[in-house]
């Protein structure tokens, strides 16, 4: 029986030489590997466990298992059983005199992000006792009376924050079933954005402020809020960091994008249980449809309850359950994007699970500042310096196209209307769904365009000015052809 996992085969084989396991071809599938471990989780020894795997980009960390590291081993079964891993941010951070933990950490990161796009971390940094506190406000929050979540409507806001309620998202299309509130960083509005179009781009325009309750229903709600984005930020921002070394970069390389004025997101969400079922019972209800993120970086708090699942290259939905203590991490399509294809945006998706229970969970969005241009990078220097020399530069091409071709068809064959978050484009510029999406190397009118195609009437009410053509592009009438400034579809 094949194993489900998320880990992208390719061709090469390397056969390691392991005390603990050993390793084979499968005879019938070349792109498979047979792999007995003599050894569970705990390393004492056991019967022989066989996994079929069809996931070749194991093999660096499996040759790790000869020399004894218990954690990659267990890391190495973990992937084999189709879970996504846990990765310990304690040996990042504590990297005084143990600069082989982060470099180690670092290795595992690259591999993740370059197979999977998708991993837990644990001892990230943030307060613990804070995350309870923002899910039992958020709980507490979609308790109130619907006229008092409405007084937050984000339609009255020209930023899109604010509270949405029941299947007023979408994603590509197909309403979310689930409420949420948005937050950004609070900012003075750039009263500069909503000028002359001619001068000013419009995404200066999603500079501004929050919407919050009322403080007579819930005080501690915005000081809740604003500590978790900051605690957030900063995880992010190492994480940023930690990214440039797993591509053999300076720490630093992403900081110019994001140290100033980083544009996150933060949602609070909450998806109640699944109600219908057809005769048979067996209608799918989404939470969040199919999809991948479209910025950095994005990192998920999640309750107890359950229902995120992520892609893998055969189709095969893996879950990501929650884990207490972590956030789930993925990348999104400027990564993909800055990374030249090389780290995976992954799509996922929530299904809204039978019961009584809602799920509630917040997910936070890194991205750059507003007018940093994304490029991608050449990533020739990572056969160079022998980070991931099993890899020939053309083989990453086609990589790429692969994962191009997974998006198009999950996207498409699911999902046929435009929508937020269904642009699949790996490089600057390229566009994705016979070109009605396009994706731009500045960040800004990336983001702006996701806004305004997913809530024409913020646009209509707050933008008058600007035009938004059915994919979701906006420009001032009269400049609609100026690309320079909002670049529009094809
Ligand atoms: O709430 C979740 O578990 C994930 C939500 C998500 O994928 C998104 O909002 O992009
Ligand atoms: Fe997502």
């Amino acid at each position: 029986m094949e194993l489900p996992s998320l880990i992208r085969p390719r061709a090469s084989l390397l056969i390691p030489k392991c005390a603990s396991l050993q390793v084979f071809p499968d005879r019938i599938c070349t792109e498979n590997l047979v792999c007995c471990f003599r050894e569970n989780l705990f390393g004492k020894p056991c019967s022989l466990r066989r996994c079929e795997t069809r996931f070749p980009r194991t093999l660096p960390l499996v040759r790790d298992l000869s020399i004894g590291a218990m954690r990659t081993r267990s890391l190495a079964i973990a992937q084999a059983a189709g879970e996504v891993a846990v990765l310990d941010m304690a040996e990042y951070y504590l990297a005084e005199g143990r600069e082989e933990s982060r470099t180690r950490f670092v290795a595992e990161l690259r591999e993740h992000c370059h197979d999977v796009g998708f991993f837990y971390v644990k001892n990230h940094g943030v307060s613990l006792p804070l995350c309870d506190s923002i899910l039992s406000m958020a709980r507490d929050f979609f308790d109130l009376p619907s006229d008092v979540k409405i007084g937050m409507d984000y339609s009255n806001s020209a930023q899109f924050r604010g509270y949405m309620k029941l299947g007023v998202e979408n994603t590509a299309g197909i309403p979310d079933f689930r409420e949420q509130i948005e937050f950004g960083p609070e900012e003075d509005v750039d009263t500069g954005g909503f000028g002359d179009c001619h001068v000013y781009p419009p995404y200066r325009r999603l500079k501004g402020p929050n919407q919050w309750p009322p403080e007579t229903c819930l005080p501690s709600f915005r000081p809740i809020v604003m500590e978790f984005m900051k605690q957030m930020g900063s995880l992010s921002m190492h994480l940023m960091q930690a990214l440039a070394l797993s591509l053999g970069l300076d720490q630093g390389y992403f900081d110019a994008d994001f140290k100033c004025s980083p544009h996150y997101q933060l949602k609070v969400a909450r998806y109640p249980p699944k109600l219908q079922t057809d005769s048979e019972g067996a209608v799918e209800v989404f939470g969040v449809g199919p999809h991948s993120d479209t910025g950095f970086l994005s990192l998920l708090l999640q309750d107890q309850v359950g229902g995120l699942q992520a892609q893998n290259v055969s189709g095969d939905w893996i879950d990501v359950p929650p884990k207490s203590g972590t956030f789930v991490v993925n990348l999104g399509e400027m990564l993909q994007l800055a990374t030249n294809g090389y780290y995976l945006a992954t799509v996922h998706r929530v299904l809204s699970l039978p019961g009584t229970a809602s799920r509630y969970s917040v997910p936070f969005f890194f991205n750059p500042q507003l007018d940093a241009e994304i490029k991608s990078m050449d990533l020739m220097h990572l056969i160079s310096t022998g980070l991931d020399n099993e890899i020939p530069s053309h083989e990453i091409e086609s990589r790429y196209d692969l994962f191009r071709g997974e998006q198009k068809r999950v996207c498409e064959g699911e999902r046929s209307s435009p929508g937020r978050r269904n642009g699949f484009v790996i490089k600057g510029g390229e566009s994705t769904h016979g070109g009605k999406n396009k994706l731009h190397s500045l960040f800004g009118t990336n983001a702006f365009k996701s806004f305004a195609r997913s809530h024409p009437e913020v646009v209509r009410c707050h933008h008058p000015d600007l035009v938004v053509d059915s994919n979701g592009l906006a420009a001032a009438e009269n400049i609609a052809s100026d690309s320079s400034l909002l670049q529009l579809g094809p």
